[in-house]
């Protein structure tokens, strides 16, 4: 008897610098998946709210203000893109004003709650199957996916990647220090914090090269999908 065949749906979750963006994307775009970066919608609603004059450290104010902004996501992973109120902010989220609010702008339940909805409906939206990577994906967003991924990596070696990427304008202690701080605060909030569901697979990408680590995540894919 044949079962009509599910859409695929890959959990990837982890702390930052871990290798979640690379490797959701790669492994999405090999399998011919759609991709969600939900970190990016995160970074996308503290943007907007740095911009509009919220006090970030006040949860009230932000809870006051989760529903302004109109924040939508492209999910092709050859070409992901984020746009707020239609104004592409691929750039903008990744400055260090924003990494520094991010985590207490997606501490706050009511932002948490407005995010998982466009979450869900782009998974249901991705006919062929999608890639989601973030925090709390395995957990809360979407706790049937097909396959869950728990990525880690030493805070050295996650450091380390991330300074890389700043070419030197802040010293790896620095990034490592910001890093550190921002996995307590993500691992540390009431709602949905950063943690591995208790199915998902804990890959360790210390001393893994990006290409061994796309490989080992599209591998547990295909044998998952071999025994559906
Ligand atoms: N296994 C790896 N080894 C070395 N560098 C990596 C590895 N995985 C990712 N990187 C690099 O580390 C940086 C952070 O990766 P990224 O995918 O953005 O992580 P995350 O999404 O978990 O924050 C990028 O510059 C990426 O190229
Ligand atoms: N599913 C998610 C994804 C991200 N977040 C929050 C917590 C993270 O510190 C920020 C930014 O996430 P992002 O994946 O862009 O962070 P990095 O690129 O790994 O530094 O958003 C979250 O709370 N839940």
């Amino acid at each position: 008897m044949s079962h009509p065949v599910e859409p695929v749906i890959v959990a990837i979750d982890g702390p930052s610098g871990t290798g979640k963006s690379s490797t959701s994307r790669a492994v999405a775009a090999k399998l011919g998946l759609s991709y969600l970066d939900t970190g990016a919608m995160y970074r996308a609603i503290t943007w907007w709210m740095l911009g509009n004059g919220v006090d970030v450290a006040d949860p009230d104010a932000v809870a006051d203000q989760a529903g302004k902004a109109a924040i939508v996501s492209g999910t092709d992973p050859a070409a992901p893109t984020i746009t707020v109120d239609g104004m592409d902010v691929s750039g903008p989220i990744r400055t260090q004003q924003v990494t520094a609010a991010v985590s207490a702008v997606s501490a706050v339940p009511e932002v948490r709650q407005r995010m998982v909805d466009l979450q869900r409906a782009a998974a249901v939206a991705a006919a062929g199957g999608i890639v989601v990577e973030g925090r709390d994906i395995g957990t809360t967003v979407l706790p049937d996916a097909t396959v869950k991924i728990f990525l880690t990596a030493s805070a050295e070696a996650r450091a380390a990647r991330r300074s890389g990427e700043l070419k030197g304008a802040v010293t790896v202690a620095a990034t490592q220090a910001d890093l550190v701080r921002r996995d307590a605060a993500d691992s540390g909030r009431k709602t949905s914090p950063l943690a591995k569901a208790a199915d998902a697979v804990e890959v360790d990408t210390t001393q893994l090269t990006l290409e061994q680590v796309i490989e080992c995540v599209v591998t547990l894919v295909e044998e998952k999908r071999a025994a559906l």
